[in-house]
């Protein structure tokens, strides 16, 4: 390791947003692969798809259960996406940052919103965009996960949350992979060296200006 990558730091939220298929999941899949960041597992009302697993991708739980997590204050942030319910689960952001290690979340734009009210200097939010709505249907009928009746709602739902874009302190097209990999690769390595979240460099500096030249 580094001198410059040993100095403690506060972990960092790293929130992804996308109409549905413009690839949010695949770049977090690649992002976990580099193996320095945790993912946040949200809890849901959706049904399972046949490629997920239970606490993999997703914590799958009925609408009561959901409905009591959330009015037991578990959730960092919910919303209704698509008719279904998504939520953030509050202890594991917490344990994760404080420890110093970085976060991924696939989060609608209500909950990036919401997670931006209650933590906006720990969060760094990318929104990801398709490069037509054509090549997002051609995505999403590929993926072949989804019903024709699930893909359409979804490619009308994505207008509503394409607008939101602007919201987001970065915004990448999704045209080739590898290229939008390498933004998020950058956006991750510049926002990891903010001054701000860098708790032990005030130490550091003490340390060398006590130093004999
Ligand atoms: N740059 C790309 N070029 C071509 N195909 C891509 C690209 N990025 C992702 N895909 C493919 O598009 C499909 C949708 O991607 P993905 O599941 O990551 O989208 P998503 O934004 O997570 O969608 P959702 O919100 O529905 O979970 C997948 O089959 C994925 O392999
Ligand atoms: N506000 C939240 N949105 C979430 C959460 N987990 C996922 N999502 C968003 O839902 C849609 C659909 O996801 P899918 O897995 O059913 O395709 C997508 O926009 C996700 O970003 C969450 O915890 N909170």
């Amino acid at each position: 390791m580094t001198v410059d990558n040993s100095i403690r730091r506060r972990g960092l939220m790293l929130i992804l947003s996308s109409p549905s298929g413009a690839g949010k999941t695949t770049l977090t899949r690649d992002l976990l692969q580099l193996g320095h960041l945790s993912l946040s597992i949200s809890v849901t009302t959706r049904p399972r798809r046949a490629s997920e697993i239970e606490g993999v991708h997703y914590h799958f739980i009925e609408k009561d259960e959901f409905l009591f997590q959330r009015d037991r204050g578990d959730l960092l942030e919910w919303a209704e996406v698509h008719g279904n319910l998504y939520g953030t689960p509050r202890k594991p952001v917490e344990e994760t940052l404080a420890g110093g290690r970085d976060m991924v979340f696939d989060v609608d734009w209500q909950g990036t919103l919401q997670i931006l009210e209650k933590m906006r200097d720990d969060a760094v939010t990318v929104f990801i965009l398709p490069p037509s709505l054509r090549e997002l249907r051609t995505r999403l009928e590929r993926r072949a996960e989804d019903s024709t009746e699930v893909i359409n709602q979804r490619l009308v739902n994505a207008r509503e949350e394409i607008g939101h874009w602007n919201a987001y302190d970065y915004v990448i097209v999704n045209d080739d992979l590898d290229h939008a990999f390498r933004a998020l690769q950058s956006i991750l390595a510049a926002e990891r060296l903010k001054r701000l979240r860098r708790t032990g460099l005030a130490g550091f500096v003490n340390d060398l200006l006590a130093q004999e030249g």
